[in-house]
């Protein structure tokens, strides 16, 4: 696993063109997505300008105006805080731990990335596309691909199927829409990831921080510092912050500010890796200091499962080989999720494995 650029130097591919000076870290930047459905070639070429900068320096942008309604975003937060407000032993009845496809409930606790607590102080529940049980991708064990549980205890048990599928499938649509402009951002078509988009397996993760303590240990952690080892993903954080993405030139961590109605995106080391390094997939982590309890919900897509990831066209460095042998989807999820699973790593380590993505 060869280290390409030292986590203390910012990106070699990125030129920072903003009057921003070096020293002052810059949060992810908040960019106006409605030009993605306009006519308006010019706001076109701004937005594709403005991601593709984002992409190059931390990997993490927010976007508004995306097209998700503010009426679906409140909707599935309601699912979420239901669900979540049920008795423990409700909730541990859908443990993801007995489920053949790991969907359902995530212990509280039951993370820990940084291995320094009892754990990650959060608890959550994951749902994939509701696939029928003659599927293929149930067969093949895919990773998250299969029959959702659905708690029956909540107030609305329907509504909450409703609106977590149909949140979903929105968002499913939003990540082509994000993945057509990072196509844009490379020079390719606009349709380049079509292939990547077909017979999906991505998966939502509705996630409940708990206030932590006022006396807690200062390694207290929501989530404790990682990068996503998928291709992208588009989270909906409530207004209590405390997501925090690594600046590695000042070496400090930086606020994700919520901004109402907006989605942060990340790219994950899949895309890391497919843009041979080029893009940045970044440590991020959560800290709720706020006294409240804090709701959020990322979705992971990761496209095809099968589909081989090959150094996307013009990101070889010239002359060179690319870095990386081709690997499919799941593959490099599958390694991915056992590395970062198995062991506690330090942040040196961490902040390592957000530079490279081998
Ligand atoms: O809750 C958040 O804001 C971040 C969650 C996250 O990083 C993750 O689930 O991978
Ligand atoms: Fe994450």
């Amino acid at each position: 696993m060869a280290q390409t650029y030292s986590t203390t130097q910012v990106n070699p591919h990125y030129h920072r063109l903003s009057i921003v000076p070096e020293d002052i870290p810059a949060a992810p930047p908040v960019i106006d997505f409605s030009a993605f459905h306009s006519d308006n070639p010019a706001a076109k070429i701004d937005l594709v300008n403005q991601v593709r900068d984002a992409c190059l320096e931390k990997g993490f942008f927010q976007i508004t105006n995306h097209g998700v309604s503010e009426e679906l975003q409140a909707a599935i937060f309601e699912q979420s805080r239901d669900f979540f407000s049920l008795p423990m032993e409700e909730k541990e009845a859908y443990d993801k731990a007995t489920h053949p496809h790991k969907l359902g409930y995530e212990r509280l606790r039951s993370q820990n990335f940084e291995k320094k607590t009892a754990g990650d102080l959060k608890e959550g529940f994951f749902v994939g596309r509701d696939l029928p049980a003659d599927h293929p991708y149930l067969k093949q064990g895919k990773n998250h691909c299969g029959q959702n549980v659905y708690p029956t205890e909540v107030r609305d048990p329907a509504l909450f199927k409703e609106t977590v599928d149909r949140y979903h499938r929105e968002l499913t649509l939003l990540a082509e829409k994000v993945l057509s402009v990072i196509a844009l951002t490379l020079k390719l078509d606009e349709d380049y990831f079509e292939p990547f988009c077909h017979e999906t397996a991505a998966v939502l993760r509705l996630l409940h921080y708990p206030p932590q303590a006022p006396d807690a240990s200062a390694d207290e952690r929501g989530i404790g510092a990682h990068t996503d080892f998928g291709g992208i993903t588009i989270l909906l954080q409530d207004e209590v912050g405390g997501l925090q993405v690594f600046d590695a030139p000042t070496r400090s961590w930086i606020d994700v500010k919520p901004t109402p109605g907006a989605f942060v995106v990340n790219l994950g080391n899949l895309m890391m890796r497919w843009s041979n390094d080029k893009y940045v997939s970044n440590l991020h982590r959560v800290i709720n200091t706020s006294g409240r309890e804090r709701f959020s919900i990322p979705f992971f897509y990761s496209g095809n499962p099968d589909f081989m990831i090959t150094c996307l066209p013009g990101c070889e460095d010239a002359g060179k080989a690319p870095k990386y042998a081709p690997i499919t989807v799941e593959n490099w999820i599958l390694g991915r999720q056992t590395n970062t699973f198995q062991e506690g790593k330090g942040l040196e380590e961490l902040s390592s494995l957000a530079k490279v993505a081998g």
